[in-house]
């Protein structure tokens, strides 16, 4: 606890005005009107982020780094990705999960229709992505220095099949996660091509990272929602929103807290995404019982006990088998 607070340091005097390298001005903008010196809750100063970019995720949970990951590196996911679809690879663990819409469909399922692989921890060569130093040195901002992979995903949204089942729900990441402190967990989400509004980029809505957690449940949409889409039930519809239209190797680093979705797909492409959940290895695990979060609990609990073949897999238990250390040693997660 003390150790962690000794961390979270005091940053004092001057605030560079100079134009930040990341987007949304609009936003930015307001974070620069004091030259007052400030206390950073959110991120460590490694000597990577400037001072705009550390005040920009203060600010609006989210800071944007452009051309991050090379050509060949995305090229190799996708690759990796294909084989897995045309079933050349097995992965232990490996969740293959279709659009809920083609799940359902009487028609007959053509392979296109993978729209998520989760749990690629044991894929050495999706896994390489979460490993890659060039994402590590951003993620150690928010994590310190020793870092657990929490949680993966390459996201196939597909094109739209006509019920609108390609949207993902405005939710906050932590839902999902029975571990703290919220603010050392951080997720890296990386473009593997052009992203934008028609093909159904992430939404996010700027500041409410500063919130807290809020109760998610299905959204009632008419065309079906997928399994475990849950949303958040009661959001400000006034609240801004940022589209983040990205470039392929484009990575945005965002906070657990922080609204985001994605809306349909409305291109013949495949919209494809790689991303990882990261946690400091000195989080510790919370009993979700009572709380918000319980009604996700009991969903993944009945999932990962089909899963793993073996009766009360408790919520904890799914995340410290799913876990792994990629830098720094491995202590209470
Ligand atoms: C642990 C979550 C961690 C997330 C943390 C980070 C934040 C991430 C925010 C999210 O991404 S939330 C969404 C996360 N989603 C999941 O974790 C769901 C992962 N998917 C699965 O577990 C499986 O794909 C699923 C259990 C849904 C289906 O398993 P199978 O591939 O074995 O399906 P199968 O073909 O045997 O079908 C079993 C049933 O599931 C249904 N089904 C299949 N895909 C579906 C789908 N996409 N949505 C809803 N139902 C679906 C299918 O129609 C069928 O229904 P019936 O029993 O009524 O016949
Ligand atoms: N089994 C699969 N499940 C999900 N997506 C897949 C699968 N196989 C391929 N894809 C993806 O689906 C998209 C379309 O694949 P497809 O190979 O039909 O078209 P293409 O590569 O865009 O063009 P073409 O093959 O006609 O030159 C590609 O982005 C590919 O990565
Ligand atoms: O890629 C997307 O559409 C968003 C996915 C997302 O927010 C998530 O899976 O947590
Ligand atoms: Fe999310
Ligand atoms: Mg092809």
């Amino acid at each position: 606890m003390s150790r962690a607070a000794d961390r979270l340091r005091l940053v004092m005097g001057h605030v560079d005005r100079s134009p930040s390298s990341i987007t949304c001005e609009q936003t930015s903008a307001q974070a620069f009107t004091s030259n007052q010196p400030q206390r950073l809750r959110y991120s460590y100063d490694t000597g990577l982020l400037s001072p705009q970019q550390r005040l920009f995720y203060e600010e609006n949970g989210f800071i944007l780094v452009r051309n991050l990951v090379s050509d060949g590196d995305i090229e190799r996911f996708r690759k990796e990705f294909e084989r897995i679809c045309r079933q050349e690879v097995k992965v232990p663990g490996l969740v293959v999960m279709r659009d809920v819409a083609i799940a359902k469909s009487e028609f007959v399922q053509d392979q296109k229709a993978v729209s998520k692989l989760q749990d690629f921890q044991e894929d050495p060569e999706l896994f390489r992505y979460c490993s890659l130093p060039e994402i590590l040195k951003y993620v150690e901002c928010f994590t310190g220095p020793n870092i657990m992979a929490m949680h993966t995903m390459l996201i196939n949204k597909p094109p739209d099949a006509g019920k609108k089942t390609s949207r993902h729900p405005l939710h906050q990441d932590l839902h999902y996660f029975p571990f703290r402190p919220t603010d050392r967990i951080v997720c890296a989400w990386t473009a593997m091509e052009k992203v934008t509004r028609q093909n159904g980029c992430l939404v996010v809505l700027p500041g409410t990272h500063k919130s807290t957690l809020q109760e998610h449940d299905y959204p009632e949409w008419e065309g079906g929602v997928n399994k475990m889409y849950h949303g958040v039930r009661n959001y400000d519809p006034d609240h801004p929103r940022v589209y983040v239209e990205m470039e392929k190797g484009d990575t945005v680093f965002f906070h657990p807290l922080l609204i985001h979705g994605s809306g349909m797909n409305q291109t013949k492409g495949f919209r494809k995404a790689i991303s990882c959940h990261y946690a400091s290895s000195d989080c510790y695990y919370i009993d979700v019982k009572g709380t918000t979060q319980e009604n996700i609990e009991n969903e993944v609990s009945q999932i990962a006990e089909k899963k793993y073949g073996m009766g009360d897999v408790s919520f904890m238990d799914t995340w410290a088998i799913r876990g792994r250390l990629v830098q720094g040693e491995r202590i209470s997660m």
